[in-house]
């Protein structure tokens, strides 16, 4: 079912108009016999231990997992879509696997990641969307969205929906900086520059997100210090008390 969605979902309009000159080149050539490798190639994008339930188009139970950068945010998604059959969309990998694939979006984003940046919220929710209607699955964390104010609108309007919950991975500044430095994934982003300018875009636009939703009672806080299991085990009593 989900298969034929996004076999639709790269020939429809919607994507071709949305796509960028050399993004839409491609799509318009995709020959049927590449078709299962571009599908496979966009299914990689998420890890769902929930699988697509096939048909079932109700609204998902949705999760923004918030937290500076380096604050653990991708290490506690795996272990929360392993235990708790959730579909981890991180709104980072999006942006890199887009990067990766030599559009001319890619590129954009590409230059504005390189400095830290936010990259305009239409780019990263269309992306975001795209990933959801090929996942269709019940339960979904968000991971590293929204960045900012207008990350939080642009999903409200695009989506047409708000989040269940919220998490919110509180870390100490020099721990994040340890962390990232240690991270050694070869991320553009991971270097002391790029992280000093990653940390005040998270003091100056993520932090009031997390504020907005603390004022409609949506933010569970984690502390985000200790191991990443110690740190799970507070995630874990979290998700096990909530009704999914
Ligand atoms: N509790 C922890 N203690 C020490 N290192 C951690 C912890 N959680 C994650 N890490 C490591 O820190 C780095 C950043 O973690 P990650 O999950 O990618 O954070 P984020 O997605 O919030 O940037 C990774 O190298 C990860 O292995
Ligand atoms: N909602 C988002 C998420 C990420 N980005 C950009 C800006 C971020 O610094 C980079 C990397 O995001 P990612 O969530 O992978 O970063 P961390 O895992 O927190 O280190 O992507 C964005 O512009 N908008
Ligand atoms: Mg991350």
């Amino acid at each position: 079912m989900w298969r034929r969605r996004v076999g639709a979902l790269l020939r429809s309009p919607r994507t071709s108009s949305s796509a960028s000159s050399a993004c839409q080149s491609r799509r318009h050539h995709l020959l049927p016999s590449e078709e299962p490798l571009a599908l496979n190639r966009l299914a990689r994008l998420f890890t769902s231990q929930a699988g697509s339930d096939g048909g079932d188009t109700q609204k998902p139970f949705i999760a923004f997992v918030l937290g500076g950068p380096g604050s653990g945010k991708g290490t506690q998604c795996t272990k929360i879509a392993s235990d708790f059959g959730f579909a981890h969309l991180s709104a980072g990998d999006i942006l890199r696997h887009e990067i990766a694939s030599g559009s001319e979006k890619g590129e954009l984003i590409l230059e504005i990641i390189k400095e830290g940046r936010i990259v305009p919220s239409e780019i990263t929710v269309e992306l975001i969307r795209k990933a959801m209607e090929m996942n269709n699955a019940k339960r979904v964390l968000i991971d590293g969205f929204p960045r900012c104010e207008e990350n939080r609108i642009a999903f409200e309007r695009i989506v047409g929906t708000e989040p269940d919950i919220v998490i919110f991975f509180d870390c100490p500044e020099d721990e994040m900086v340890k962390r990232l430095l240690g991270r050694n994934q070869g991320r553009v982003d991971d270097n002391i520059e790029t992280i000093k300018k990653r940390l005040k875009v998270f003091e100056s636009l993520n932090i009031p997100v997390v504020d907005y939703y603390s004022s409609r009672g949506k933010v569970h806080k984690i502390n985000a210090t200790g191991t990443a299991d110690e740190i799970f085990e507070a995630v874990r009593r979290l998700f096990s008390s909530l009704r999914l």
